[in-house]
């Protein structure tokens, strides 16, 4: 799948909330906050199966309730449709 040129990248960006195009415009990256580690250790169960799903895997970070995910697609050294289907599946669940 090819990397999204930047005007596809913000006009996707645009319809995900909460997410940021990385400086380097290859990644997007969001932090998610819960009320406790087990709300966003549950969060992240459902972010695997997911991932799982979709085939497609987060790069990500857990400290007591809070989840930061960046998404890239590795195969394709930058952002692509995947990353986006995976964020808009991601802040559903949220
Ligand atoms: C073989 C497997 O389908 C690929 O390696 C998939 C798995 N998950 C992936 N996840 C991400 N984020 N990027 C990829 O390029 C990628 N590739």
């Amino acid at each position: 799948m090819n990397p999204l040129t930047a005007e596809e990248s913000a006009a996707a960006l645009a319809k995900l909330p909460g997410w940021t195009l990385r400086g380097d415009g290859k990644a997007i990256a969001r932090q998610f906050a819960f009320p406790d580690f087990r709300a966003a250790f549950g969060f992240m169960a459902q972010v695997a199966l997911l991932a799982e799903k979709q085939d497609h895997h987060p790069e990500w970070s857990n400290v007591y309730n809070k989840v930061d995910i960046t998404l890239t697609t590795h195969d394709a050294g930058g952002l692509t449709q995947r990353d986006i289907r995976l964020a808009a599946a991601i802040n559903k669940i949220a």
